[in-house]
């Protein structure tokens, strides 16, 4: 597995007020919109193309569309929804597939409770949207159903990243037929004792959307 932290001054700029507790739910929701922009850059820099010509004014031009079958773009909910305009404004023809996934605050454990995703992913490239990585159980869990449905290779696309949970994925995903890549606009130092990014940013669904 692949792990790219994003190092370009705007990011960090994005990311340090982004962190910021003063900062509002209107705000927060610009600035992660803003960011995963800025991280799609990167994070789509091996999606598929193929060769094309086109007549400009003057004369033929080669070039390259991307590839079909499109790339699949899958926000995990909650947190996973605020990077979604974000993304789908640099790859407007990605199609898009839901996941929704909660972490028990108790067992650290993921639990899926919403899939909408089709259920073949032969051949696909698919780019997976979670702001938080954690543990890494959340994630873990969404990119085994994606592999298991076919999916060729998930580049996943955080906020955050903690070292203890971009261990967990190195350890999940060795088989390199099927690669993982993590593009993160941050590797913070640790998670404490609730399993929460030090120094993070709190919960990213309660400063997205509001405390549930
Ligand atoms: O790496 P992990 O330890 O699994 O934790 C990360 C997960 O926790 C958060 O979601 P949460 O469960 O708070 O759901 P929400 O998006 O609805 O707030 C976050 O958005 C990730 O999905
Ligand atoms: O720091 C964290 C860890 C998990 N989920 C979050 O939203 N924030
Ligand atoms: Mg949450």
């Amino acid at each position: 597995m692949k792990t790219l932290v994003v190092d370009h001054p705007l990011v960090a700029h994005k990311l340090t007020a982004l962190r910021d507790v003063r900062t509002d739910s209107p705000t927060f929701r610009r600035l992660a919109d803003e960011l995963v922009t800025l991280l799609a850059y990167e994070a789509t820099r091996d999606v598929r193309v193929t060769e094309a010509t086109v007549e400009t004014p003057v004369a033929p031009a080669h070039g390259v569309r991307l590839a079909r079958p499109a790339p699949l773009v899958v926000p995990i909910l909650r947190a996973g929804l605020g990077m979604l305009d974000g993304m789908t404004r640099l790859l407007p023809t990605a199609e898009v597939g839901f996941l929704g996934m909660i972490r028990d605050e108790g067992t650290l454990k993921a639990q899926t409770y919403a899939t909408r995703l089709p259920e073949d992913l032969s051949g696909r490239q698919c780019f997976v949207l979670d702001p938080m990585l954690a543990t890494g159980g959340t994630l873990a869990a969404a990119i085994e159903l994606l592999f298991a449905r076919g999916a060729e290779d998930v580049t996943a696309i955080c906020l955050l990243a903690a070292p203890e949970g971009v261990a967990y994925l190195e350890q999940v995903f060795t088989d390199s037929s099927n690669p993982v890549r993590v593009v993160t606009a941050g590797l913070d130092e640790r998670l404490n004792e609730l399993g929460y990014i030090v120094p993070g940013l709190g919960d990213a669904g309660d400063r997205l959307y509001g405390v549930v």
